[in-house]
């Protein structure tokens, strides 16, 4: 099968996700874990863009005259504010419904976010291209994760930058991420995640530098239940970013 023929889309993830759409911005509904998660992230995004980019993180819009793309955005958690550090921020999702809430949360809040209910595969033959392309919490709910790796770096401009955070697939992100979160602390509902579909660091590695892109940073994301804080973190078994770099 020729790549214009294949998707990388998992249609009953889509679906499950379209089901929980009306929580996505209850801060202590299902999707408490990416609120919580939203303050680590963020700073990491805004700091690695301004080195990149040259700026002042501390700037009042640090983003400005950048072009992002948050690619399965959801309900717009991270498209917003991003946008309100200055970028032009393209959200893009397969889901109707997530699109729907995303842009009439954004209308509500007076955030600007270009909203698509569309494919990676439909917006990079389209020939889009982005200053920084946000892959967060995505790649472990793709039918093709090679596909959608490659797919999301072709539309990085040179000398451009993608997030990528996941789960790792080892036996303890089993216990945590799975497991515990979605049995014990009841973070997530039943069935979010499944253990075969995690994706390893370096199954990322091979599509990225394949793709012309390098991976420039890497950092493990762990929760501390003392502070009730996610932090950066040297343990990459569980939750962990990368950041790549295309060349110039
Ligand atoms: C766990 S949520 C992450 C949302 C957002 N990125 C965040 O971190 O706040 C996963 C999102 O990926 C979307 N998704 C699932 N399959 C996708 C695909 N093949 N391409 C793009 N997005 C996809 C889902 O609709 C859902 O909104």
């Amino acid at each position: 099968m020729t790549d214009a023929a294949k998707t990388t889309i998992d249609q009953s993830e889509v679906d499950r996700f379209s089901a929980m759409a009306a929580e996505w911005w209850d801060p202590a509904g299902k999707f408490k874990p990416l609120h919580k998660f939203n303050p680590v992230r963020l700073t990491y995004i805004r700091d690695r863009v301004a080195e990149n980019f040259g700026r002042d993180p501390k700037a009042h819009l640090p983003l400005s005259g950048l072009r992002i793309l948050d690619i399965g955005c959801g309900g717009g958690l991270l498209a917003e504010p991003v946008a309100r550090m200055g970028a032009a921020v393209v959200g893009a999702d397969p889901s109707e419904k997530n699109i729907g809430i995303a842009s009439t949360h954004a209308d509500e809040t007076g955030t600007s976010v270009d909203y698509r209910a569309v494919t990676a595969e439909q917006l990079a033959e389209a020939g889009e291209l982005f200053d920084v392309v946000l892959n967060m919490e995505v790649v472990e709910h793709v039918a093709d994760v090679d596909l959608f790796m490659r797919t999301c770096a072709s539309m990085v401009k040179p000398g451009g930058l993608m997030f990528v955070a996941t789960i790792n697939r080892t036996m303890k992100a089993r216990a945590l991420a799975i497991f515990a979160a979605e049995n014990i602390l009841r973070w997530l509902p039943r069935g979010t995640h499944q253990y075969e579909k995690l994706v390893r660091p370096d199954e990322l590695e091979t599509p990225l530098s394949a793709s012309g892109m390098s991976i420039v940073h890497r950092t493990g994301v762990f929760f501390n239940p003392l502070q009730d804080r996610w932090n950066l973190s040297p343990d990459m078994d569980v939750n962990y970013m990368l950041l790549a770099k295309k060349a110039e």
